[in-house]
């Protein structure tokens, strides 16, 4: 578990970590989201003790990182791929981080293959592409089978097989009871693979909820009706705004209808004896939700004039 209490971080005048208060749990993947510059990284630092809090606690199993006897028996954490010693080898860089921790040299070769690189165990990770430094990053999280784990961008530069392999991996992590706190930009990722979100803005936390409940929370989902009939049309419209719905007929044979659960809408069609030839809830994407959720701790954007919209 991750505990995170009133947790500040202050470079000069500015607070780029802002009375954060979370918990990650174990047995789940907790997405942390949030725009550029939020301050997710500087949070996984402070766990890491790579960053000194200016105030407030960030905790692991209980205690601060400068507590645990055995850190990368306790956490793992792939935060910068690159941050690898570029002359040595794949084996050797592991043997390294396993040595000074006290885990067994079998454990090397097990994570080589468990990540897909035995055949590049002897190159060194200076020749290594983003991808392959990606997975020994991760290689080296693992390697103390750790109860936590803490992944920044961990897909970033794989193929879409190595893509896929990761969201396995921080499945079946969480099933085996471990905490996994993995950051992305990539939300449709995030939807597939976060069982509860965690979203910082500007420092500050904006949400922290299961899924299904933030996307709920902060999406307006809608449903979608097409009649064949332009006079059934404009009733069903007529009723439905009366009953208190908000309703917009974008084009021809078509209503959008929001505030209204489908099954409501369904029976007044139905009890005014209009023909429908289509009844469908749609829901707002996670990418949707944290947009609007967002817009405003959005601090280097581009503005909508560059965007042409
Ligand atoms: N050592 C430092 N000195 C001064 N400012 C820093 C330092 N490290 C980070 N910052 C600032 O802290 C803020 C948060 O940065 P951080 O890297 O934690 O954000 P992030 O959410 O991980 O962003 P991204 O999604 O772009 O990786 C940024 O404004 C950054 O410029």
């Amino acid at each position: 578990m991750i505990t995170l209490r009133s947790l500040t971080k202050r470079y000069g005048a500015k607070t780029v970590v802002d009375d954060l208060t979370f918990d990650v749990e174990p047995g789940t993947v907790t997405g942390f989201l949030g725009p550029n510059g939020a301050g997710k990284s500087t949070t996984m630092r402070m766990v890491l003790g790579l960053d000194h809090p200016t105030s407030g606690l960030a905790l692991v199993g209980g205690r601060p990182y400068a507590e645990l006897p055995h850190p990368l028996r306790q956490v793992g954490a792939l935060l910068d791929a690159k941050a690898l010693h570029p002359g040595r080898t794949a084996e050797k860089n592991l043997l390294a981080m396993a040595r000074s921790n006290d885990i067994p040299d079998r454990r090397v070769g097990e994570l080589l293959e468990q990540v897909g690189l035995t055949e590049a165990a002897r190159k060194r990770t200076g020749a290594f592409s983003l991808g392959m430094s990606q997975r020994l990053g991760i290689a080296g999280a693992l390697l103390g089978d750790p109860k936590v784990l803490m992944f920044d961008e961990p897909v970033n530069g794989l193929d879409p097989d190595g893509v896929l392999w990761v969201r396995g991996l921080m499945r079946s992590l969480a099933a085996e009871g471990r905490t996994v706190l993995v950051s992305s930009h990539l939300m449709s990722e995030m939807q597939l693979t976060a069982d509860r979100l965690v979203v910082i803005g500007k420092g500050r936390l904006l949400a922290d909820a299961p899924i299904e409940e933030f996307i709920a929370n902060n999406s307006v989902s809608a449903v979608h009706v097409r009649l064949p009939d332009a006079g059934d049309r404009r009733v069903l419209a007529e009723r439905l705004r009366r009953d208190g719905a908000e309703v917009e007929l974008p084009s021809d044979g078509e209503l959008v209808v929001r505030d209204m659960p489908v099954e409501r809408v369904g029976d007044a069609a139905h009890a005014l004896g209009v023909r429908l030839h289509g009844l469908s809830p749609r829901t707002a994407s996670l990418e949707q939700a944290y947009l609007e959720l967002t817009a405003s701790a959005v601090e280097y954007g581009v503005s909508e004039r560059a965007l042409g919209v």
